[in-house]
């Protein structure tokens, strides 16, 4: 349940004031989501998501998010518009919390993954690149390769605690990352975090994307590594070589990848699982008594990133 921060009818009556969407209809929390407090507003206009930024988002960040989707938006993505305050902000404060009123995108993600829906994703992913290429909003990544050493120090032996051997083996995975890790790819805005929950679907065909929150600027095949692993293994844990294959002919086919780019997806992948594995390791050792947001299964991760030291070229994934 991700609803952190409550708002009564009457504040949120109050702050839709200084907004010109219509009175409030009806107003409910949004279970689903870890980060931040997000709500779904209907009023006389239509249906608006509102979202309260707790404290995981640095406030210093919402600049670049909400532009990045006005400008996405803008240029014909399907993705969230930040609704401006009749005095023109997009981002606004509710509940001593920075605060966003966005609007609703219709769809329905999958936790049930097709092909078909790994090629819908890998073409829309590559139209996100190209219509990001003129953003002017710079954000690095800051769950790059060197924030990986600080997170494992800082997640300590209580990882050996997870699974044996585990801090060991994650500091040779770094160790490899930071040598290997490649320097001159075509960088630009990307999502960072594109998971099944995050892709809204209409029937076969994608309907929006969703939760901007770790955008920043980085390699563009980072992203569609980033998608390998969170698309194209089943629930068993097996690689689905079918998946990965639609996915980067597709975005391939919109996005030409380059020889470079290719090349790198063995080790983007590697880093995108160690990514993913240790800031769930984090959020698993730290994650406070009777928290009500479940953590999720670092190990998962473990599993991907053993898959992918098993690859040594882009034939790993079918192309
Ligand atoms: N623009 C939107 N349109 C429709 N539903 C949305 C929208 N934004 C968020 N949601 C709903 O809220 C849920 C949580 O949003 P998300 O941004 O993933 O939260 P968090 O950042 O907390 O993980 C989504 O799974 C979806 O159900
Ligand atoms: N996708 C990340 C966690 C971030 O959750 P989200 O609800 O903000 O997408 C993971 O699976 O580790």
């Amino acid at each position: 349940m991700a609803v952190y921060t409550s708002v009564s009818d009457d504040d949120l009556e109050t702050f839709l004031k200084a907004y010109d969407i219509g009175d409030p209809l009806s107003f409910a929390g949004i279970a689903e989501g870890v980060e931040n407090s997000n709500f779904m507003v209907r009023t006389t206009t239509g249906t608006y998501i509102l979202t309260l930024y707790e404290k995981r988002v640095d406030p210093d960040d919402l600049p670049f998010f909400l532009n990045l989707m006005n400008h996405l938006s803008a240029k014909g993505l399907s993705c969230p518009e930040p609704v401006r305050t009749r005095s023109g902000e997009m981002l606004a404060s509710l509940n001593d919390r920075p605060a966003a009123v966005v609007t609703f995108l219709d769809g329905v993600w999958h936790r049930k993954v097709s092909p078909a829906h790994c090629y819908a994703l890998g073409g829309e992913l590559a139209r996100m690149h190209d219509l990001g290429g003129d953003f002017s909003m710079v954000r690095e990544n800051n769950l790059s390769v060197a924030s990986w050493r600080p997170l494992l120090e800082s997640c300590g032996p209580q990882s050996d605690g997870v699974k044996p051997g585990l801090y060991a083996f994650l500091e040779q995975e770094i160790t490899f990352l930071e040598q290997n890790w490649p320097k001159d790819l075509p960088r630009g805005v990307v999502h960072a975090d594109l998971f099944p929950d995050n892709v809204f679907f209409l029937g076969d065909k994608v309907s929006g994307f969703i939760d901007f929150y770790f955008a920043c600027t980085d390699m563009l095949v980072y992203d569609l590594a980033i998608c390998l692993n969170a698309w194209c293994f089943e629930t068993d844990g097996s690689f689905n070589v079918t998946k990965a294959r639609q996915m980067i002919s597709s975005y391939d086919a919109v996005r030409k990848l380059s020889d470079a780019e290719m090349a790198a997806l063995p080790v983007l992948a590697r880093g995108s699982a160690t990514r993913f594995l240790l800031t769930r390791l984090y959020d698993w050792i730290n994650h406070p008594e009777g928290a009500f947001v479940k953590p999720k299964d670092p190990m998962e991760y473990h599993r991907k990133l053993s898959f992918h030291q098993s690859v040594t070229s882009s034939a790993g994934y079918g192309i």
